[in-house]
């Protein structure tokens, strides 16, 4: 496969790094070198982070939170760590943007698919935030929603395992990873990697999916040139 554009989901979880909440700096300057060093190859990037290190609307209402108010604080919890993501970026040298999917002028523009597009035509990061703007999703739909409408080659699932495995690999030993997998495959063996919403909307608009572990240094870059890591959902 080749990448001009990508949409890079990143997981608030993985940002936290060996802490046990919020951000780890490390983490993210290390996520920042490597988003550079791809921007720096001419790959057009946006870029949608979780929030999953600070707030979960679903875990608020088993302590009795609103359900929508809940997620709205998990979509504000995704632009914290835009935030954090933008000011490692630019510490890098790497020039970027931040968008958020509700008015919060001036943390960030509201987005736009146009403005996105000729943010990363001029050589800019895109970190689209505040995931869809709606109670009742997760990252992973924002990053398809966002990765179809910027029109990317791809959706670059970057998490914390190396692929799509016949099971949990987390769980279960005994998983193998596939290296292709089709979009029909993963419904019909119930695998979890990501929403079935996000899945479905990736599914029915032709946007592939490449599942691959971010916390290894070098990563995305491998993947840009070709290398045979993650696997590839089509
Ligand atoms: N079949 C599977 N293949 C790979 N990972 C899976 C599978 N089923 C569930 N997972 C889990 O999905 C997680 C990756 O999804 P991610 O969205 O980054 O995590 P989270 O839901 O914690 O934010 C992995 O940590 C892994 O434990
Ligand atoms: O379009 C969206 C995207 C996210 N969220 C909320 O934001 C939280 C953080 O996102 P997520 O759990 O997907 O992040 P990740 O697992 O990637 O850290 C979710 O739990 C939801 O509560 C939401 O309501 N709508």
């Amino acid at each position: 496969m080749e990448y001009n554009r990508i949409l890079l989901k990143l997981s608030g979880e993985s940002l936290m790094g060996d802490k046990q909440y919020g951000i780890d700096e490390v983490r993210l300057n290390q996520y920042a070198e490597q988003i550079h060093e791809v921007a720096q190859m001419g790959i057009q990037i946006a870029i949608v982070i979780g929030g999953g290190n600070i707030f979960r609307g679903l875990s608020g209402t088993s302590k009795g939170f609103d359900r929508v108010k809940g997620d709205q604080m998990g979509m504000l919890a995704t632009v914290i760590n835009s935030i954090a993501l933008s000011s490692a970026l630019t510490n890098v040298g790497q020039r970027n943007r931040l968008y958020t999917a509700i008015r919060m002028e001036p943390v960030g523009e509201l987005y736009s698919k146009w403005k996105a597009i000729e943010s990363m035509e001029k050589g800019e990061v895109a970190i689209i935030s505040g995931g869809t703007g709606n109670p009742f999703f997760t990252t992973d739909t924002a990053s398809a929603l966002r990765g179809i409408e910027i029109e990317a080659d791809a959706m670059l699932k970057g998490t914390r395992v190396d692929g799509v495995y016949t099971a949990d690999p987390e769980k279960d030993p005994n998983a193998t990873k596939f290296q292709t997998i089709s979009f029909d495959e993963v419904y019909k063996r119930g695998l979890k990697v990501m929403d079935l919403t996000a899945t479905t909307m990736c599914k029915e608009n032709n946007l592939p999916i490449v599942v691959f572990n971010m916390d290894i240094y070098g990563n995305l870059k491998r993947l840009m040139q070709g290398e045979n890591i993650g696997t590839v959902v089509k």
